[in-house]
C-alpha cells in the first residue's frame, strides 16, 4: 500500500540527517518540503521567527499544540536550555508515531514529553502530571478553529502568568479570526503580528505573538 505524507517525510530525515543533530533534522524536513513534497510545517521563514520568540523568552515549559511530524517540536527543543521541558498533544497516533521517530532522530527526547491526546482532554491535566505550575510559552499549530476555545481553557486551568507568552501559526493563512479577534481586543493580552509567507510558498502567512499581562 501507498506510503502516507508524514512516512515520507521520516524518510527523507532518516536519509538526509544526522542523528543526534536538530539542525539537520530541520535542514532535512525543509529540503524536502520545499523541493519534494509539501507538507504543513511552519517552515524555515516562519521557523526563523519562531526561533527568534523561543529564544527571547528562553523558557522552562513549553506547550505545542498539534505535534504533527515534530518538525517545530525538534525546531524548539533544540533552543532550550538542558532542564527546561516541551509538552506537545498530538491526537492522530499515525502522525504522533512519525513525530516520535523525528525527534528521536534529532536526539531530542529528553526535552520532548508527546502526549498522544486531545488539547481539550489534557490541557487541564498538565499541572498535575507534569509539576507545571506555568507556562512560559504556548505554540499554537493544531486546528485554526480551536486555537480560541484553547486558549480559554489555558486560562481558565491558571496555566498562564504575568509574561506568558502565546505564539501562534497562520493567523493569515489558513486563518484563525475569532483567535486573532480576541487577543487583539482583549485587555489581557499585548499582541503583535509577524508578517512572513505561508511555509515553502509566496503566499502571506504570519504568526502572532500574544504576551499574557494577568
Ligand atoms: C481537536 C483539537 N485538539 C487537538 N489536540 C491534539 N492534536 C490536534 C488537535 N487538533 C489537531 N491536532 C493535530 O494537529 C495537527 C493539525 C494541524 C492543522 N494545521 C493546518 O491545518 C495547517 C494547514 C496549512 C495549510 C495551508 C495552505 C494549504 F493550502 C493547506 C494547508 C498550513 C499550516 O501551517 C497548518 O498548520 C495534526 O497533526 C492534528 O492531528
Ligand atoms: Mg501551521
Amino acid at each position: 500500500t501507498r506510503s502516507t505524507r508524514p512516512q515520507r517525510l521520516l524518510g527523507a530525515v532518516q536519509k538526509s540527517a544526522t542523528r543526534g543533530d536538530p539542525c539537520s533534522v530541520v535542514n532535512a524536513i525543509d529540503q524536502f518540503c520545499r523541493h519534494t513534497e509539501w507538507a504543513m510545517n511552519v517552515g524555515d521563514e516562519k521557523g526563523c521567527i519562531l526561533d527568534s520568540v523561543v529564544s527571547e523568552v528562553n523558557p522552562a515549559t513549553v506547550l505545542e499544540l498539534g505535534t504533527y511530524c515534530g518538525y517545530s517540536t525538534v525546531r524548539i527543543a533544540r533552543l532550550l536550555p538542558p532542564h527546561a521541558k516541551l509538552i506537545t498533544l498530538e491526537f492522530n497516533p499515525d502522525f504522533a508515531a512519525i513525530a516520535r521517530q523525528v525527534i528521536a532522530w534529532a536526539g531530542m527526547e529528553e526535552k520532548v514529553h508527546l502526549v498522544e491526546g486531545a488539547s481539550g482532554e489534557w490541557i487541564p491535566k498538565i499541572k498535575e502530571q507534569f509539576g507545571v505550575k506555568a507556562l512560559d510559552l504556548v505554540f499554537l499549530d493544531h486546528w485554526k478553529d480551536q486555537y480560541l476555545p484553547d486558549t480559554k481553557l489555558i486560562e481558565e486551568c491558571g496555566l498562564l502568568r504575568k509574561g506568558s507568552v502565546l505564539l501562534a501559526d497562520n493567523v493569515i493563512f489558513p486563518g484563525a479570526p475569532q483567535y486573532l479577534e480576541y487577543v487583539r481586543s482583549s485587555q489581557q493580552y499585548e499582541s503583535q503580528y509577524f508578517k512572513s509567507h505561508l511555509e515553502y510558498t509566496k503566499v502571506e502567512d504570519g504568526l502572532e505573538k500574544s504576551v499574557f499581562l494577568g
